[in-house]
């Protein structure tokens, strides 16, 4: 992975200008802060799953999920007591080429849809019992939102991103700026006692920017990583594929993941980068959604690889690219419900798994609670 000619995250580039010195320092810091998993609270938490009663290894991945847990919060007594999911919002130029079944207006619209608790991913975060937060880091028409359940965050950098097929999506110091962005929108969750971050999104035109992002930074073929989005097919999708390989093309010399993040776009996948950075520092897991949640996590991953050890891929959306973001991550999904939404609303569902598996390493009794003999055969 360090050969790729994208990892050399600091590279300055003129097409995008100079840095945000703030900005910089505040992913730095956060990046020096990415330790990895304590593997001794993981073993333990393990051992203790070992002990419960019942068949070695019965409960299957929610022993694994147990284990990591405690390995990312360094406790052998994992929780989820204080869930939420942080849905970044902005516009993508490049959705005014056609590649979305959806016109610009509706990312404006959702929000209102996110503020009131409407949209899917607000429904299935009350079933949760997942706190909802929504910031806003570029919609091009944002509502006058009435207050609603869900506050939406003024977090704008710039109006929307410009199109990547005619030249950068936005400045560095821009992408730096929605990065910081994200960092603090997660200090700010975990001072509040947050204990598990959630990443969902919203951004009419985001799966043809995370398609165009993860051929740069994994090095793919676009017709590989590129699909339907909101469901477009055919001859649409086939020019979705051209525009996303125009991108590449256009942006051919980009060196670095900051470059590449600036060319290419957008602000709420860099604010979920940081969102995911800024978790990770704080030892709290980071609950990957969808296709366009997990080009963020990907990003996070280029700026502090040990920043995917905190991470969990909640599901497993059908968009082609996410297979291969979760294969390149390392990352094994959940659930598996054919969900290609995004908002978070994968991330939502999976709490409830994540909340009962860490409910099992701490409510269940154990062999040596019944005074039976604890060495049994091994699987
Ligand atoms: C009503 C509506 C609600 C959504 N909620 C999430 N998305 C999802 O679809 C968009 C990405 O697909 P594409 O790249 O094809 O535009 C993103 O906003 C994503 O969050 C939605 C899309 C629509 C239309
Ligand atoms: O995978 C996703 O999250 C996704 C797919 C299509 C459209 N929006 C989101």
């Amino acid at each position: 992975m360090n050969d790729h000619p994208t990892s050399r995250p600091h590279r300055e580039d003129h097409v995008t200008g100079p840095s945000d010195p703030e900005a910089l320092a505040v992913v730095e810091r956060t990046v020096a802060a990415v330790r990895p998993v304590d593997a001794e609270a993981a073993a333990a938490a393990a051992g203790a799953m070992d002990g419960k009663v019942k068949p070695l290894r019965s409960l299957g991945e929610l022993e694994r999920l147990a284990a990591r847990l405690a390995g990312i919060q360094g406790t052998a007594q994992p929780h989820v007591d204080r869930p939420a999911i942080v849905v970044c919002a902005a516009d993508h130029g490049i959705a005014r080429s056609g590649v979305s079944a959806y016109p610009q207006e509706v990312t404006g619209l959702m929000l209102q849809g996110f503020a009131a608790g409407t949209a899917a991913v607000g429904v299935l975060a009350r079933q949760a019992g997942v706190r909802l937060v929504v910031a806003d880091l570029g919609v091009v028409d944002p509502p006058a939102t009435a207050p609603g359940e869900n506050e939406v965050l003024d977090r704008r950098v710039r109006a929307g991103t410009a199109s990547s097929l005619d030249g950068p999506a936005m400045s560095l110091a821009e992408a730096q700026r929605a990065v910081a962005h994200g960092i603090a929108l997660a200090d700010d969750l975990v001072d509040d006692g947050v204990d598990l971050v959630g990443l969902g999104e919203m951004g009419i035109g985001n799966t043809t920017t995370a398609s165009a992002l993860t051929a740069a930074l994994l090095g793919r073929d676009p017709a590989r990583v590129t699909g339907p989005g909101t469901g477009v097919s055919g001859d649409v999708l086939a020019a979705k594929v051209r525009a996303v390989d125009a991108v590449l093309r256009r942006h051919e010399g980009a060196e670095g993941t900051w470059a590449v993040l600036a060319r290419m776009g957008g602000l709420e996948v860099a604010a979920l980068a940081g969102v995911a950075l800024g978790a990770a520092a704080r030892r709290v897991p980071v609950l990957l959604d969808g296709f366009i949640s997990t080009a963020g996590a990907v990003v996070a991953s280029r700026l502090a690889p040990r920043s995917v050890d905190a991470m969990v891929a909640a599901h497993l959306s059908p968009e082609p690219g996410h297979a291969v973001q979760l294969e390149e991550l390392g990352l094994e999904p959940v659930l598996r419900l054919g969900m290609r939404l995004g908002e978070g609303t994968g991330a939502a569902l999976a709490v409830p798994v994540l909340r009962s598996a860490v409910a099992l390493l701490r409510e269940m009794g154990s062999f040596a609670d019944l005074g039976l003999p604890q060495d049994r055969p091994t699987v």
